[in-house]
């Protein structure tokens, strides 16, 4: 079977990419699966497509393999689009997506729900050695519930209820929110490619 690298330490995006790339026959492999340890890629850009080329493109070099990269995350309007690229840090080190949660329904308190606006942003970098690497944007469009709901999906999918939905995306099946993701978005603009590199 036909492989791809994820640079991702994040187990939630793994499986998502995992189901993604099921469909064409390809095996996406993660990078605590990999028999080297790979460092801790720091993420330096300040947007989301800098800092997926930072990740995709190092371990590109590294394993001199096609690598793709997922650099994502929430953007609230009301907060003036934070915590954006910070969105897997934004309590602070070590990450963890409850006390981030914390944070946002903290600071979103008092605000009603016509003003919790808000968008999932997904930028994926595809970096294959010696070539130009490929972007690739979704976004997911909805509102900050005021509470938790759900045990299903990451990061912030408890607090998120996307458009169209009364419940929030930790409350839709893996299946629902592979239909109508960030991430489900921007592979769908990557499809052309992924469908050429199955046929290799
Ligand atoms: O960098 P890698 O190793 O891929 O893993 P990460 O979790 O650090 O990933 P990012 O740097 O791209 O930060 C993305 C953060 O945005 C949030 N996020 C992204 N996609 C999400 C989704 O589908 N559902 C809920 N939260 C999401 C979540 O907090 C992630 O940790
Ligand atoms: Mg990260």
């Amino acid at each position: 079977m036909n492989e791809i690298i994820i640079a991702t330490k994040n187990a939630g995006k793994a499986n998502e990419f995992k189901t993604f790339f099921s469909r064409y026959s390809i095996n996406a492999i993660s990078l605590p699966e990999l028999s080297q340890e790979i460092a801790d890629i720091e993420e330096t850009g300040t947007t989301f497509a800098e800092n997926a080329a930072l990740k995709a493109e190092q371990i590109a070099e590294w394993l001199q393999k096609p690598v793709l990269a997922d650099d994502s995350g929430l953007v609230i309007d009301a907060l003036d689009g934070r915590p954006g690229i910070f969105s897997a840090r934004y309590a602070g080190e070590p990450k963890n997506d409850q006390t981030n949660i914390d944070k946002v329904l903290h600071e979103l308190d008092g605000i009603d729900m016509p003003d919790r606006t808000a968008h999932f942003v997904c930028v994926l970098a595809v970096a294959i050695p010696g070539d130009a690497t490929i972007f690739k944007t979704g976004f997911c469009e909805g509102i900050i519930n005021t509470e938790q709901a759900g045990v299903n999906g990451f990061g912030y999918d408890s607090v998120f209820i996307p458009d169209g939905y009364t419940q929030t995306m930790a409350e839709l099946s893996s299946d629902e929110k592979n239909r109508i993701s960030h991430r489900r978005k921007a592979m769908d603009q990557l499809e052309t490619w992924v469908q050429t590199y199955a046929a290799n």
